[in-house]
């Protein structure tokens, strides 16, 4: 990427603050002058000698025109600067902040994690059909066309920096994903402009940086005039560098040889994710509820006590409420209660790793299934067992070992996800015949469970469960529970998973030869 970052060196910076002090300490040339780094040397230099530079700087009316304080402007810029600089002190503080940084920088995120964060960002641009400019902004509004409304309001406005901006911009650069890079190297730039000069010591990168991305990701993209306006601007702050340079003759050239790209449109396309056929119809599901029949349209849906003439339900029924007939999906309401919600993710937290998928004979982590999960035996805690005897009770299924998997705990955080997939694909010789799954918390926005092909979305209620089957009476899988985990748009999604196999309910569920049941 293109070089000539501004002011790393702190003597340009002592240079800028200088230029910068003017004549006179107004309050705006104040401002200006707080961002103009001061806080990056706050740390290299005695507080003391801070506070007294910071006080003269704020001090209204202080001016040049007093001969002592022009004096000591010019003795501090000169002299007292370089002293501070290149004291013993400033390197033991560097030093410390080195050593304290090292002690906990085994346990901070990794590139990969941050690399993550930011695909999630993009992630629920995509899913949510959020605008980036209103996101960058703390505004999670849909991008136009839609007529939905905010998704989610934040209790305060939270923005992101030009360089957040630009990291984003740069992941997806890195991945040659040039519809989300434009997008996010947009604001990065537009930012970085208002800040020129301007320069924070945690920032990774520049306008420079931000402009040469984005010149080459319109390039790539097919806009070479722009390509080549962005291009010149760069040279305009970096006149040396060749790189750019170069590729301003390139798309000089190439204007002059095919004059139509120049006003060419350019339809950016979402980078096409050839796994999921059924996007479309799976991001309106996460966006919206879906078509959900009402019980005035089909009467059997409807809300009952359930006890499946079980002495251990007659006291303290099941409330269940019939979501659809086919598939047939049930939800559980208050089926766990908060005590055992909370104690269930207590158990697991100490547990829980990035979550894998199958893939062949093998487990491995996925780009499509995003959260981090552990297994719970009933061994573990008594609550576990309790559950377990609900839940035999309700489905009337044998759920002991080997005839239902652990309880499987899952907490979604971040963009969090699990795109369309089929539950009872995963298990090949002993397939999964119903799925549960437990909600063990709520989310502010975003996180449903999806069904594709059925065409509806449940949200997250805390505590209830959500029941289906994955199979039909006759043992092949129900390609209607082709379903999914919504990416967690705000809060932190917790469910617990207990699959029961189709092996073990031969003398407890019927079976079927009609393909339909
Ligand atoms: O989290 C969800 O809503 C769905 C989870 C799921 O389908 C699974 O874990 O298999
Ligand atoms: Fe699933």
């Amino acid at each position: 990427s293109g070089g000539g970052r501004g002011g790393r060196n702190p003597l340009e910076m002592l240079a800028r603050a200088g230029q910068s002090f003017g004549l006179r300490a107004t309050s705006a040339s104040r401002q200006a002058r707080e961002r103009q780094g001061w806080g990056g040397l706050a740390q290299l230099m005695p507080s003391r000698f801070y506070n007294k530079v910071q006080d003269l700087h704020h001090r209204a009316g202080a001016s040049t025109a007093n001969p002592l304080l022009a004096y000591t402007l010019i003795k501090r810029l000169q002299s007292d600067w370089l002293n501070v600089v290149y004291s013993t002190e400033a390197s033991e503080n560097t030093q410390a902040l080195k050593n304290g940084y090292k002690k906990v920088e085994k346990d901070l995120p990794l590139f990969e994690d941050l690399q993550g964060a930011a695909r999630a960002l993009m992630r629920l641009q995509d899913v949510y059909a959020l605008n980036v400019k209103g996101l960058v902004k703390g505004v999670f509004q849909r991008a136009s066309g839609t007529d939905l409304p905010e998704i989610y309001s934040p209790g305060q406005l939270f923005s992101l920096s030009a360089d957040d901006c630009f990291l984003v911009g740069k992941v997806a650069y890195d991945m040659e994903d040039y519809y989300h890079s434009i997008a996010w190297l947009e604001e990065a730039v537009s930012l970085f402009r208002l800040s020129y000069g301007d320069w924070n010591t945690e920032d990774e990168g520049s306008l420079e940086d931000a402009l040469d991305h984005l010149a080459f990701s319109y390039f790539k993209a097919g806009n070479i005039s722009y390509a080549l306006s962005l291009s010149r601007e760069f040279l305009r702050y970096d006149p040396t560098n060749r790189r750019v340079a170069r590729n301003v003759l390139k798309y000089e050239r190439l204007l002059v040889e095919h004059p139509e790209s120049a006003t060419a449109e350019v339809g950016l396309q979402r980078p096409n994710v050839t796994h999921l056929q059924t996007r479309d119809l799976y991001e309106e599901l996460c966006q919206t509820l879906g078509s959900q029949p009402t019980q005035y349209q089909i009467p059997a849906l409807h809300c009952s006590y359930e006890t499946n003439d079980s002495p251990y339900l007659i006291l303290q029924p099941v409330k269940r409420e019939l979501i659809r007939l086919q598939p047939f999906v049930a939800l559980y309401h208050d089926f766990v209660s908060d005590l055992e919600a909370e104690k269930i993710k207590g158990l697991a937290a100490p547990w829980l790793q990035r979550s894998v998928v199958a893939s062949g004979e093998k487990q491995q982590k996925a780009e499509y299934r995003i959260s981090k999960s552990a297994w719970l035996k009933d061994t573990v805690d008594p609550v576990i067992v309790s559950l377990d005897r609900r839940l035999a009770a309700l489905t009337g299924l044998n759920i002991r070992p080997p005839y239902a998997e652990y309880l499987q705990v899952v907490n979604y955080g971040l963009g969090g996800h699990y795109e369309p997939h089929f539950d009872h694909a995963t298990v090949s010789n002993n397939a999964l015949r119903t799925a549960l799954l437990f909600q063990l918390s709520s989310v502010e926005a975003g996180g449903s469970t999806a069904f594709i092909y059925a065409n509806f979305s449940v949200p997250v209620v805390k505590n209830a469960a959500l029941f289906w089957w994955n199979l039909h009476r006759n043992g092949t899988g129900n390609g209607d529970t082709l379903h999914a985990g919504c990416p967690v748009l705000a809060g932190n999604k917790w469910v617990a998973n207990k699959w029961i196999h189709e092996h073990g309910q031969e003398f407890r569920r019927r079976c079927s030869p009609n393909p339909e049941d």
